[in-house]
């Protein structure tokens, strides 16, 4: 264990089609943080993962992962796609789908070791899944198809979990005991998290940190400085306000009768509004991403 960072970002621009996604990426992710990637939809969270996992090369700049360029410490990450076990074959049994996790990479057929098949019960023991091992990946609901996607994720003992919208679609119980599941590896297990989300309330208990995606820029905020009502505002382009209650629970919501009567839409805010961002969250000079041309694939 060093005290270097899990995620360190220099310089760092992506593009997909030849569009800037977003640019000028520069900081850095804390070993043992729990930090949430957020930011209106199109923004470039997911390809910001894509970048972390060297599946997409930068066009400018570095991106080091555990101390080594994005893509060479993938073995060492545990990845949860967005609704993964959606699209995943819904006949495999729930121990199969977990141990797919250590076997999936291997090159033709290899009977998984006791060791490997003991790893995979003491994961699903863990994440609550013992007793549904033996079904199928269709029978089980949404929450515990998220949980069976992080078992699979963990079975390899990542240092760095990553997981795209695990809350989306789930209800609020489950969305909950998602977040205990990460709190516990977070805190009993030492496991630096990253998380794309859109709705932060239910993180808020356990996040150490935030990168918003915003105006083109990823910035990154401790928690400290994250949950901030201007912040917040301009990045979802609607009235927010972070609200502090008598226990000392925060959280943030959308208050419709703060709402002007005509809102800029996001990201065609005035430039003195984007230099105001800029200056005081990364010192960058106000720049547009959309520079290029906006073909798609
Ligand atoms: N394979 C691809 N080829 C070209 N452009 C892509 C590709 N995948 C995504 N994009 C574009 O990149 C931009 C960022 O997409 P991305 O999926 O990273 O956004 P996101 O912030 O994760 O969005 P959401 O919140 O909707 O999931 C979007 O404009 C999208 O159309």
């Amino acid at each position: 264990m060093t005290d270097a960072p899990v995620l360190e970002f220099v310089d760092a621009s992506v593009k997909r089609s030849n569009r800037v996604i977003w640019s000028k990426g520069n900081f850095s992710i804390p070993r043992g943080s729990v930090t949430a990637i957020v930011g209106t939809n199109g923004t470039g969270k997911t390809t910001m993962l894509s970048a972390e996992l060297g599946i997409l090369p930068l066009s400018s700049g570095s991106l080091s992962v555990l101390g080594a360029p994005a893509g060479r410490n993938n073995a060492r990450i545990g990845y949860v796609p967005q609704n993964y076990t959606e699209v995943s074959e819904s006949n495999i049994t729930v121990f199969d789908f977990v141990l797919l996790g250590i076997t999936g990479s291997r090159w033709g057929f290899l009977p998984a070791s006791a060791t490997e098949r003991q790893a995979t019960r003491d994961i699903l023991d863990f994440v609550g899944l013992s007793e549904q091992s033996r079904l199928r990946i269709r029978e089980l609901s949404g929450g515990q198809r998220q949980r069976a996607a992080i078992a699979q994720a963990l079975v390899n003992k990542p240092e760095l979990l990553i997981l795209d919208e695990p809350l989306a679609n789930l209800d609020i119980t489950s969305q909950h005991s998602i977040v205990s599941l990460l709190s516990a590896l977070n805190k009993d297990m030492g496991m630096t998290i990253q998380v794309v989300a859109h709705d932060l309330n239910v993180l808020l208990p356990i996040l150490t940190g935030a990168v918003y995606l915003l105006d083109g820029h990823p910035h990154y905020s401790s928690m400290d400085n994250m949950l901030d009502s201007q912040l917040l505002t301009h990045l979802y382009g609607t009235t927010v306000e972070v609200i502090t209650t008598p226990q000392g629970d925060m959280f943030v919501t959308h208050n419709s009768a703060m709402e002007p009567a005509t809102r800029t839409v996001h990201d065609e805010h005035p430039t003195s509004d984007a230099a105001q961002w800029h200056s005081a969250h990364s010192g960058d000079a106000p720049d547009t991403p959309s520079d290029c041309d906006t073909k798609e694939d």
